[in-house]
Formats: C-alpha cells, structure tokens, sequence
C-alpha cells in the first residue's frame, strides 16, 4: 500500500495561518497582477495556497524561500512539472534579496507573512533598495494601519516614517480571521508597498535619521523640546521652521528629515573644528 505523507500540523513558532479562502486568494493575486516575465519571490509558500496561482499568473517562473523544512517536501511535489519554480530552504530575515536580485529586473516580492517577524522582515527587505520593484504583504491589520497611516493620528509612529521614508504604501483590503487554517486570533489586510525610484526627502545619513525618529517617538505623550532634548535645543528646532512643543506624531516625514540633515551638518562641522 502506497504510504500517505504525513498531514502537517501548522506551527505556531513558524507563524503559520494557512490561506483556505479561494475568494480571498483570487482577489490577492489580483492585486499583484503577475505578468510573465517579472521577477516573482514569495516569502513563506506554506502549502502553496498563493503559490499555485501566482506560478499561473507568472508563466511558470516563481522563486519562494521557506523556512519549515517539513514543508519542502510538500512543495517539491506538487510543483514538480514547472521547472521554473525555485526553492530557497532558509530565513528570509537572512535572505541576500540583492543577491537574488543579481543583474536582472526587480523583484516583486509577496507573501503571506508569519505575524512575529513582519517588522523586523519589512525592515529588511527596506534594506535591499532598488532590488525590489513593490511588495504586497498579508499583515495583522494593526501593523498595515500603522504602514499606511499619515501624521497626526493615533498609528502615526516609526514603522510609519521608516516605510513612507522609503515607499508609497497602500492599504488594500481587510481579510478576516475565517480565511485561515487555524484561525488567527486578529483580522489581517493586504498591504502594498512601492519603493520611491527616487526618494522625496533624502537623508544626508539615514542611520541618523532613523536613530532621530527612534527617540523622538521615546515618549509619544512628551514634546519635541523633551525627546530631543540630549540631540537638538529649542531655538535650533525654531530655527528650522518646527515648533518644539508638537508632539512626535505630528511630524511629517520631510520635517524628521528636515532635523536628521540639519545634526547631519552640525556634527560634521563640529568634526571639523
Ligand atoms: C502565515 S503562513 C503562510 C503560508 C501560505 N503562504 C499561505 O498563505 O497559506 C507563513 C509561512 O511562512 C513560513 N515562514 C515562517 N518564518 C519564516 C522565515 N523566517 N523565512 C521564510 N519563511 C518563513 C512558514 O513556515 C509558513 O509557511
């Protein structure tokens, strides 16, 4: 008797929320709009719920990395008849997407994400730069409202200025829990994120600048004047068209950067001195 291979039990470690909804899969692949001959890679395939109509939509041509070694197997089967389906065992927190990128188009990077690493992931792929043409994303709605929200509201904060420093972002639909097997305990949104081709406020030093946002949201209730009071005094901030008594989340994008290239100067000059 042929054996069955075994039934894979979703682990909780690898953030795994299998996608059972064909409505819900049909209208993400909408959204990426595949064409074939980009540069396809989906992060976490799982058990290929988005994989199988992404491989349609993009001609055969789809390279995923997936970490649950338990699950290779599964996906080496059941796409075994296109020989331009590609595997990546391994972290996609580790993974080189400007490497994979090589010579050749942008990647057009998707996936379904394990919610505990969806930041630190986002942060990595921001890291690779024009290797990615855009990203659409399966977060918790908490984090794509957070993604997409603009200055003065409640979500506004770092993960916001990090991605909007880099990309238009785009709030595109709300998933809920029933989607999914076994079901989250939160709804989920699709998210998409488009790489500036050239950025609209440059940071003269980006750590800088991302270290300033760090601190300036330290304490969200607490004015400019007091979050950056160890980095900038009042009358600078005056100086730079920016009121020292706003709050942190009332600030622009331009305006953190407006600060980070001004400290970016003044360090140097004191370097200098
Ligand atoms: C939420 S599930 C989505 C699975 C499938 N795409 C779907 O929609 O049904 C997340 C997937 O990412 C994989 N995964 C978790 N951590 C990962 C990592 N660091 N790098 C790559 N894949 C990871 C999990 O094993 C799982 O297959």
């Amino acid at each position: 008797m042929a054996s069955r291979p075994p039934v894979h039990r979703a682990r909780k470690r690898f953030g795994q929320n299998f996608l059972r909804d064909p409505g819900v899969i049909s209208r993400i692949v909408r959204a990426i709009a595949p064409r074939p001959g980009e540069r396809l890679v989906e992060i976490g395939p799982g058990q290929g719920a988005l994989t199988e109509p992404l491989l349609e939509a993009a001609d055969g041509h789809l390279e995923v990395i997936e970490l649950d070694r338990d699950l290779i197997p599964g996906l080496r089967v059941q796409f075994f008849n296109h020989p331009g389906f590609v595997i990546h065992e391994g972290d996609a927190l580790k993974f080189d997407f400007r490497a994979l990128r090589g010579e050749g188009q942008p990647l057009r990077v998707v996936g379904n994400l394990p919610y505990n690493i969806s930041t630190p992931l986002i942060a990595h792929l921001l890291q690779a730069g024009d290797a990615i043409a855009d990203m659409h994303f399966m977060l918790q709605k908490e984090v794509v409202e957070r993604l997409a929200a603009a200055p003065g509201g409640a979500d506004w904060g770092r993960l916001s200025v990090m991605a909007q420093y880099r990309c238009r972002v785009e709030s595109l639909f709300v998933v809920p829990p029933e989607a999914f097997v076994p079901r989250p305990k939160v709804d989920s949104a699709i998210v998409r994120l488009t790489p500036h081709a050239e950025l609209p406020h440059p940071a003269a030093d980006e750590a800088l600048l991302f270290s300033l946002v760090r601190e300036a949201f330290g304490q969200r209730r607490k004015t400019l004047r007091n979050n950056l009071k160890g980095r900038i005094d009042a009358e600078s901030l005056e100086a730079l068209g920016i009121d020292p008594s706003r709050r942190p989340q009332t600030l622009t994008v331009e305006e953190f950067v407006r600060i980070a290239n001004h400290l970016a100067v003044a360090g140097g000059e004191e370097g200098h001195r």
